[in-house]
């Protein structure tokens, strides 16, 4: 069978402490280049590198991955499903944990099952977040999310920022919400970089991250 290329001359990097937005269209390779910076699927050539180790099951424990289209144990309650996870990531933080579950107003004896869609993404990013990994990638944490829960999740995006010893990378479609999050944009198109922009720049330029996208893949 023919192999088809789906990411191709990819070259980029993401300073520590930075929020990077990963913008481009539907099947522009987001997904499948964040699942290479995760060590959950390999590439033919060239090198990936999380934090100068070369990506793979090492740096796992670097890094806390939400994954498009991930789902949770539905036979669980969040609490039964909190409990779980604190067992199996050692770097599992419960205070944070507790803190999210306030800020992002999870009701705990609710079964996964029976969460709507932006319910069970906020436990996701809740799951994500508890971790005290330094790199947090975020896959379309946004998908079937309401505009408050939006807002919520930005916010709290925003909070883990605060000591700057995070890194994010994000994937989203939601360019409006995420505008004012974003120090650095990197835009796909077609597997390939198109640009890779200074958010603090296009602002100097009179620029702003949804006039940019418009820019390259209008
Ligand atoms: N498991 C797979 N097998 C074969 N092709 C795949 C697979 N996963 C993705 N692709 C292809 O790779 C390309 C990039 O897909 P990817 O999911 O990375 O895009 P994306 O930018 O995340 O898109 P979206 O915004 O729609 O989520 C697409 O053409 C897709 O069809």
């Amino acid at each position: 069978m023919k192999k088809k290329m789906i990411l191709d001359q990819v070259s980029f990097e993401i300073p520590k402490g930075s929020i990077t937005g990963l913008l481009g269209p539907n099947g522009a390779g987001k997904s499948s280049l964040l699942r290479m910076i995760a060590g959950l699927s390999s590439q033919d050539s060239g090198t990936v590198q999380v934090f100068g180790q070369p990506a793979g099951e090492k740096m796992l424990g670097k890094l806390s991955l939400l994954p498009d289209r991930g789902s949770l144990p539905g036979w669980l309650t969040a609490e039964q499903w909190l409990s779980f996870a604190a067992g199996i990531y050692p770097d599992w933080n419960e205070q944070s944990a507790k803190q999210l579950i306030e800020r992002l107003k999870i009701n705990l004896d609710t079964s996964i099952s029976a969460m709507s869609r932006g319910e069970e993404a906020r436990l996701q990013l809740l799951t994500c977040l508890s971790r005290t990994a330094p790199l947090i990638i975020l896959d379309e944490p946004f998908t079937g999310v309401d505009l408050i829960s939006r807002e919520q999740i930005a916010s709290t995006v925003v909070a883990e920022m605060g000591d700057g010893e995070r890194t994010f990378l994000i994937a989203t479609h939601d360019i409006r919400e995420m505008e004012m999050l974003f120090d650095r944009l990197v835009l796909i198109g077609d597997g390939q970089i198109k640009s890779v922009e200074d958010v603090e720049q296009l602002r100097q330029h009179g620029k702003s991250v949804e006039s940019c996208y418009r820019e390259v893949f209008a």
